[in-house]
């Protein structure tokens, strides 16, 4: 039965006013030394963070399920609720219990949420935690990303896939958006997002801007270069709104907005991202190029390469200013193991400087800080006589913010407490009252173990003790051995076992003294460091382009590490349209490799005019797939301004890079694989241009034989009859009926992956040469892969039977299959002066595969079959 409000205790009747406000957060209601959860909340609590569940009584009525901590323990109970996905909402006492008089006020003064995190348990220190406000607009959908732990804050807009792949790179850690576009979201989105929806009003154009004025304290936002971007413009505003909801006012930190512009990056979709592995592995503990890449030494280092791994340049200048810096760190090895060195030491500046304007910067971080920027004025040091133009351009970026450091080194003691609370921040010399008042404690103090030493003397107890607890400050210990000897003027205070605790009038006058300088010295030290964080404000914005300068010399020497200790080459990047790869090795697997075995490298020549297209065949596990990649990934890395895996490279400016895999059977969510891979392959041809390169391996073989070899063969027919565009592109396939292609289009070049067959073992010589390969070798691997010998032993004779029944060359072999009536006819269906092809090219040539739909395209491929019956 419902409690009447009056049935419940006070405290009660105010925690579950707040709750209302709060109602999809576990409240963290501060009673004492304790934060309490309660009802619903403390089931959850007990069972995310082990502490046990109680029952207290609520008023006259009933009882309320309670769990509790420690107030200090916060930090640790609060990440782990929020890893478990809750909202916390942290409600403190909001006066001090002793000077109130019946119950004490109370509010929340922190909301915690995946994409509103501050504390460093809460956060990566190599990933930066992103918030993100998506806003589907009527042309164009809006997004934003802030991370409120460095203050980034980039904006962008454009079409639900651009949209998505952002999404996909920057990994936020919570995603909101308007209430009624929850359905869209999660069709577009799916659920891989934490999500959070909020009132439709906040996504409003005049809501937005107001919002962002505001905070800015500007009268228009066209400063930042975003003036056309209505949709990303609401979603920035949302975001802003959502940081204020959740009690996150002062964001001083959040200096500007960054536009992220589509045409700005080398854009690889998010299959791409996906199957290049650069975040993510497909595999358990498989590595990512991310990993093998990232050798930066400072958080904001690691950071800021992930970004430049998804959003590579694709500007020949940009990349040439990177390149260049690392050519001369390579050159400059003191200078860079000696810039390295101090960025070690420079600890996460970007989020130390966040910390100020929250206030959660704490005493020792401020220390930290300072030695930061001394690290600072070391590298500007270092970076004075560079002759490198960008370094310069970050040298004068740099400022050490003399004053302020200054100022630290001289009020802060040498190793602060974490918490300003605990006292011992502020320097002797400081502040003269300050030190009249330590000067007071501390003679205090001496002055009571002088009254020891007397009272010891004039009572005969030599093992008199003063001492101090919380329940009735300095008191006077006695041994019951000495008992008896105590004046008749002590006034007992506590029995123990063999102890007796008194206190005396004088012990009581001076612990007023020296409590009261006490509690006034922390007073004063609280207030100097409010001052100090105060002046530190100013601060923010040098401090955070200091930030920037050392996180992108970090990368820079990271890039120059690497090239050194694995023998990365320098890029050359040209405008043309030629990809010339010499001794390309994969950088992921060439590293995992077993020691003493060495990556094969190899050639990859692909342009515009005579080896447009490769077709790549060869044995299962020869190497095909790694070749395809490397490529890829040997392409991305010289956009991203790094050396790469190879003896040398001319890499023609590309734009997009596109990466399809065949579909595996395990790929789940209710489509067929094959639609799918059709469908992950349908949206390449329809962006592709000049300067794209394709990925692909094993497209087709989600559907049978001949529907696959018929797909595979007509994308690459498309493929290099985009004449305006050609892009470049390596397939790699198990069809070998595909080599026929070399002869028939003259961009289309095949190649194979050679093997040595030796008794009846395949050796991979994993070396690229020119020419199709017959055979796919896939009972070799199952014997590699324990397959029972005489299994494999009967698939050689099956295999041995088949073949002897199609000894034809194998692409006939499969016209046969496909049209056993008509053999005479249709020598091959991809011969062009059959009937079926003319017909079939006919039907093609009608059809507009910008309009058609996966589903259209399925339907025509059978009307295509049903011509070869
Ligand atoms: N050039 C190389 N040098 C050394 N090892 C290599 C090389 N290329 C590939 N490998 C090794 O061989 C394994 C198989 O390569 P990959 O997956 O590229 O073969 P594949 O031809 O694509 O096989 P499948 O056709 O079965 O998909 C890789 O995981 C890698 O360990």
């Amino acid at each position: 039965m419902a409690k009447s409000k009056s049935e419940e205790t006070p405290l009660m009747q105010q925690h579950n006013a707040i709750k209302t406000k709060y109602p999809d957060a576990v409240l963290l209601f501060r009673v004492g030394d304790f934060y309490e959860t309660f009802n619903e909340d403390a089931v959850i609590a007990s069972r995310v963070l082990g502490i046990v569940l109680t029952k207290r009584a609520n008023g006259s009525a009933s009882y309320v399920d309670l769990a509790g901590f420690p107030h200090h323990a916060l930090d640790t109970y609060l990440h782990k609720l929020v890893k478990a996905g809750h909202r916390v909402a942290v409600c403190d006492q909001l006066e001090d219990p002793k000077t109130v008089k019946g119950i004490v006020k109370r509010g929340v003064t922190e909301m915690v949420t995946p994409g509103v995190a501050v504390n460093d348990k809460l956060l990566e220190n190599s990933s930066n935690n992103f918030l993100a406000a998506v806003h589907f607009g009527a042309t164009a959908t809006g997004v934003a990303f802030l991370d409120i732990s460095t203050g980034e804050f980039v904006v962008a807009q454009g079409n639900e896939e651009y949209i998505e792949k952002l999404l996909q790179s920057f990994k936020p850690a919570e995603v909101v958006f308007a209430r009624p576009q929850q359905k869209h979201f999660k069709q577009v989105f799916g659920s891989r997002f934490y999500t959070y929806t909020l009132e439709e009003w906040i996504f409003t154009t005049q809501y937005a801007q107001e919002t962002l004025l505001k905070h800015f304290g500007t009268h228009s936002l066209k400063g930042f270069g975003v003036d056309d971007m209505q949709e990303a413009h609401i979603a920035a505003g949302a975001t802003l709104h959502y940081l204020r909801d959740t009690e996150h006012p002062h964001l001083q930190h959040i200096t500007g907005m960054q536009r992220l512009e589509q045409d700005d990056f080398l854009w690889m979709d998010r299959f791409t991202v996906r199957n290049l592995e650069l975040l993510n592995s497909s595999v358990e503990n498989g590595h990512t190029l991310l990993q093998v890449l990232d050798n930066t030494v400072s958080p904001m280092g690691a950071r800021l390469l992930k970004r430049w791994l998804v959003f590579p340049l694709r500007d020949i200048q940009q990349i040439n200013e990177r390149l260049d810096v690392v050519e001369y760190f390579i050159r400059e090895t003191d200078l860079a193991k000696g810039l390295q060195q101090h960025l070690k030491q420079a600890g996460d500046l970007e989020r130390l400087v966040s910390k100020i304007p929250l206030k959660k910067i704490n005493p020792r971080e401020v220390m930290q800080l300072a030695k930061s920027l001394q690290q600072v004025a070391a590298i500007q040091e270092l970076l004075a006589t560079t002759d490198n133009a960008y370094l310069q351009r970050l040298h004068a970026q740099l400022d050490p913010c003399p004053a302020i450091l200054e100022r630290i080194l001289e009020q802060v003691t040498e190793t602060p407490p974490v918490q300003a609370i605990k006292g011992g921040v502020i320097r002797e010399g400081i502040h003269p009252e300050l030190d009249k008042l330590r000067l007071i404690a501390s003679s205090g103090k001496e002055y009571l173990l002088r009254i020891q030493q007397q009272e010891s003397e004039a009572t005969g107890i030599p093992s008199l003790k003063v001492a101090f607890n919380n329940v009735f400050g300095y008191y006077l210990e006695v041994t019951n051995a000495h008992r008896n000897k105590v004046p008749t003027n002590w006034i007992r205070k506590q029995t123990l076992a063999n102890a007796e605790r008194y206190i005396t009038p004088e012990l009581k006058e001076y612990e007023e003294k020296i409590t009261g300088a006490e509690e006034k010295i922390l007073t004063l030290e609280i207030q100097l460091f409010d001052d100090l964080l105060l002046a530190l404000q100013e601060y923010i914005v040098p401090v955070q382009q200091n930030a920037q300068a050392m996180a992108r010399m970090d990368c820079l020497l990271c890039f120059a590490a690497n090239a050194l200790q694995y023998k990365y080459r320098r890029p050359l990047l040209t405008e043309d349209h030629t990809l010339d790869i010499r001794d390309g090795r994969h950088p992921v697997i060439e590293r995992g490799l077993p020691a003493g075995e060495a990556y094969v490298a190899n050639d990859i020549l692909l342009d515009q005019e005579t080896q447009q297209i490769i077709i790549l065949t060869g044995p299962n596990m020869s190497g095909k797939s790694a070749l395809l990649r490397q490529t890829a990934l040997i392409t991305l890395m010289a956009h991203m301004g790094s050396f790469v895996p190879a003896s040398a490279a001319t890499i023609g400016l590309t734009d997009k890079i596109f990466t399809r895999v065949g579909a595996s059977d395990n790929l789940s969510g209710g489509e067929s694989t094959f639609m799918v891979e059709m469908n992950e392959t349908a949206s390449i041809i329809n962006n592709i241009t000049p300067r794209s390169l394709v990925i692909l391996d094993e497209i087709g073989r989600g559907t049978s034989t001949y529907d696959g070899i018929s797909i595979a063969w007509s994308i690459v027919e498309y493929l290099h009859d985009m004449t305006e565009h050609r892009p470049k592109t390596l397939f790699a396939t198990h069809y070998h009926e595909l080599n026929e292609l070399e002869n028939k289009h003259g961009r289309v070049k095949n190649f194979h992956i050679t093997n040595m067959e030796s008794g009846n073992k395949v050796i991979f010589l994993r070396k690229l040469a020119p020419g199709g390969s017959r055979h796919s070798f896939g009972i070799h691997v199952a014997r590699m892969a324990g397959m029972p010998p005489a299994l494999v032993e009967r698939a050689n004779e099956v295999l041995g039977t088949l073949e002897e029944k199609h000894i034809e060359a194998p692409l006939q072999k499969n016209v046969k299959q496909i049209a056993p009536s008509a053999a005479k006819v249709q020598l091959s269906i991809f011969d062009a002066h059959s009937d079926t092809f003319k017909e079939i090219r006919d039907m093609l040539e009608h059809v507009d595969i910008n309009r058609l739909t996966p589903v259209e395209a399925l339907l025509k491929l059978s009307e295509i079959k049903q011509l070869l019956k």
